[in-house]
């Protein structure tokens, strides 16, 4: 293994292995911590719950995680949360960070979650959602993390207890060397990190080569971009061919989705006019067995291999809001997250071989209860989300961000 990665949630970590494969990786994704040796690969992706976990939870499982991933013979960390930064002022992003540079001694990281291909961008510090910034993106009523805050060294500072510093737009414009310049002149006057502007692939390409003697990268999916080069450079990447190939794929299909996303929100808008769409009220119905059991009876006579349905809890901000107020905010999600994860169960059960799942906390309660443990990494439906397969359990999976994918993605990504 040359590159080993710790991925904050489900979604984020197939985004970031599919980055991976396409830049030539051979990528591995192993769902939770591993129970035995690492697969064999390029890359390996260890994909975590931690994003809304308790801090000290979070640093512990990722801390378990790096060492999992240096005794396979991780040459490089890398540490994947979003691409909106979600995060609160108590962590995870933050904290994470800080045990994983003591552990490696690495004294300073870059942090960049820019993904122009995804509308993301970082200027001068601050991260816009296409032309918003992301404290007016949508982000702001996100169900777990609200996004209040666009300037991320201000974000970062809130939870580390490093100094955050800023490589300039200016200065990534320059390339590799002045990057790295800057880097040293922050290191010297105490920064453990800096956010680093990237509004273009060409940024991040050449930020990912700034990085390649760096023990730690932190970022988005995109910031891996310029990696595997590092490693063609350095002669221990050879070239490969076919690296997101994937067996054929069978069964009736489905989507199920948790994520209340303005994307998500808009595809399953389109979806309605064109496939059995179920809405589940979830405020209406706050009880796991009574859901499972009105998905179970709608799905009778639905399921079928020629299109998918579509079975989502996702509701606007007001809805979600009213069911956080009955119930607390983190007993609200885990209620979803419980359903759709049996109605993700129920489907599988019911002859569903292919299955797309919207939203990243979504994702990570569905793959628990099916038990999967490791996804090879096939091609990208649209940017940052591939078709995965689940191995030895034979089943097609797509774990589609909340906020990633095009308004006919439901449409398109059985195709
Ligand atoms: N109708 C709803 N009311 C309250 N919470 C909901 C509702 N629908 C989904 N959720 C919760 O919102 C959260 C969305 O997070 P996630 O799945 O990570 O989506 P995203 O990828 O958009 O961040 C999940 O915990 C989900 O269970
Ligand atoms: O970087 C991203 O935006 C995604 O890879 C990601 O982390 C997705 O998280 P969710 O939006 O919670 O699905």
């Amino acid at each position: 293994m040359l590159l080993g990665c710790i991925a904050d949630d489900f979604t984020g970590a197939t985004d970031l292995a599919a980055m991976l494969v396409a830049q030539g990786m051979r990528t591995v994704q192993v769902i939770g911590l591993p129970d035995g040796p690492i697969p064999e690969a390029d890359a390996v992706v260890i994909a975590l719950k931690s994003r809304n976990a308790p801090p000290a939870d979070a640093v512990r499982d990722s801390l378990a995680a790096c060492e999992a991933l240096l005794g396979g013979g991780a040459q490089q960390i890398f540490f994947k949360y979003c691409s909106t930064f979600d995060s609160t002022d108590a962590g995870n992003i933050g904290p994470v960070a800080d045990a994983l540079l003591r552990r490696l001694q690495a004294g300073f990281a870059i942090a960049c979650p820019a993904f122009p291909a995804n509308n993301r961008f970082v200027f001068q510090g601050h991260l816009f959602v296409g032309t918003a910034l992301l404290s007016e993106s949508g982000m702001q009523d996100h169900p777990l993390t609200p996004m209040r805050d666009a300037n991320l060294v201000r974000v970062l500072t809130r939870q580390t207890g490093g100094g955050v510093g800023l490589v300039p737009f200016a200065v990534v414009e320059q390339g590799a060397a002045a990057i790295r310049a800057a880097v040293t002149q922050l290191a010297e006057r105490g920064r453990s990190y800096a956010i680093a502007d990237a509004v273009t692939d060409a940024h991040l390409l050449v930020l990912g080569e700034a990085c390649a003697e760096h023990a730690l990268v932190t970022g988005g999916s995109g910031l891996a971009m310029g990696l595997p080069e590092n490693f063609r450079r350095k002669g221990v990447l050879p070239d490969r061919g076919d690296a997101d190939a994937l067996p054929p794929a069978a069964g009736n299909m489905a989507v199920l989705a948790g994520s209340c996303s303005r994307a998500t929100l808009a595809q399953i808008g389109l979806a309605r006019g064109h496939l059995p769409t179920l809405e589940l009220d979830v405020l209406t119905t706050p009880d796991v067995a009574a859901l499972l059991a009105e998905a179970t009876e709608w799905v009778e006579g639905r399921l079928s291999s020629e299109r998918p349905v579509v079975i989502a809890a996702s509701a606007p901000p007001e809805r979600v809001l009213a069911l956080q107020n009955r119930l607390g905010r983190n007993a609200a999600s885990l209620l979803v997250e419980e359903a759709l994860a049996a109605i993700g169960e129920m489907l599988v059960a019911r002859g569903v071989g292919r299955l797309v799942v919207a939203g990243g906390e979504t994702s990570g309660a569905v793959v628990r209860r099916l038990g999967l443990r490791t996804l090879r990494i096939g091609p990208q439906i649209d940017p940052g989300i591939p078709w995965t397969f689940a191995e030895p359990r034979g089943l097609h999976l797509a774990l589609k961000s909340g906020n990633f994918g095009a308004r006919d993605f439901f449409l398109r990504a059985f195709d």
